[in-house]
């Protein structure tokens, strides 16, 4: 196992006047340097995780760490976390708070109580990188959704957290803005950032990931790189998860065609064999 950027054990959590437990004993590990995908159906717990991955929330029972350490909660302890972990909502409205994306990404840094060549410095580098340099003065209420998710992205990657959250970050993108924006999570990875994507798209966390976790009702249920976490079949059956469609149709070859071969992780690797195999 590499090195862990973060780690939750054991980790209890009851929202106020709530039924039930938003966690209940939920123990997972994030890979350092990774891109992990966080599974689980509407409450299985995704949102809250990243709440305490950042001491917004606290564990009411177990704890949180980050690089081996358990999370300090005091004043210094959680300006050094919210550096280092960098959480991108949903919904970019939450987040967004300027009228234009250069003046947004500066402001966060600004507030960093960075020095304003700096702060100009990694603006730009943070606009050109999510290829926003065209948009950057243009009002965000003009901006698409997509942009808008670019926009917040940009923000915390300006930071230069070594861990960016996503929670969703697809939700009610079309499929261009989709690609677009997995481009600029890819090529924010590639910068040397851990990135955790919460996501109910079993076929982009199949090809995207490098680790899986798959969350139910406040608990991780498994976790593991995408084959071994796909191949446990009754697993997802049971949690009404589907299996993506890439692995699906592999297994629809008959077994001699699959002996000893990894199973594709993308539709280019699919054809690729097909093309070696049957052409
Ligand atoms: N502010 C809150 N007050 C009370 N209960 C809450 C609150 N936020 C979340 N919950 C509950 O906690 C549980 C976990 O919710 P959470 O939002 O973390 O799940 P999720 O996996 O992110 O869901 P989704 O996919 O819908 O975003 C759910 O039962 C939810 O109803």
């Amino acid at each position: 196992m590499v090195e862990l950027v973060l780690e939750w054990q054991d980790v209890r959590y009851i929202y106020p006047d709530a039924k039930g437990a938003a966690l209940a004993g939920m123990s997972l590990r994030i890979p350092r340097g990774m891109k992990t995908a966080v599974l689980g159906h509407n409450g299985a717990g995704k949102s809250t995780l990243f709440l305490h991955a950042v001491g917004i929330l606290r564990p009411q029972g177990g704890r949180v760490l980050h690089g081996g350490m358990a999370l300090d909660y005091g004043r210094k302890g959680l300006k050094e976390l919210r550096r280092a972990v960098g959480l991108v909502l949903q919904d970019p409205e939450q987040q967004l708070i300027l009228n234009t994306p250069r003046e947004d990404v500066a402001f966060g840094l600004r507030s960093a109580g960075i020095d304003e060549e700096t702060i100009r410095q990694r603006t730009e580098r943070a606009l050109e990188r999510l290829g926003l340099l065209e948009l950057a003065d243009r009002p965000i209420h003009h901006l698409s959704l997509g942009q808008k998710k670019r926009t917040a992205l940009a923000g915390v990657f300006a930071t230069q957290p070594e861990v960016i959250l996503l929670d969703e970050p697809a939700s009610y993108l079309d499929p261009v803005s989709e690609r677009l924006l997995l481009h600029s999570i890819d090529e924010i990875h590639r910068t040397g950032v851990t990135v955790v994507m919460a996501t109910h798209d079993m076929d982009t966390a199949y090809s995207w990931a490098d680790w899986i976790v798959v969350l139910d009702r406040g608990t991780c249920r498994m976790e593991g790189p995408p084959d071994q976490v796909f191949a446990n079949k009754e697993l997802m059956e049971q949690l009404g998860l589907e299996i993506p469609v890439i692995v699906d149709l592999w297994e629809s070859l008959p077994a001699a065609l699959r002996e000893g071969r990894p199973v594709p992780r993308s539709t280019e690797q699919f054809k690729v064999y097909l093309a070696n195999n049957f052409v």
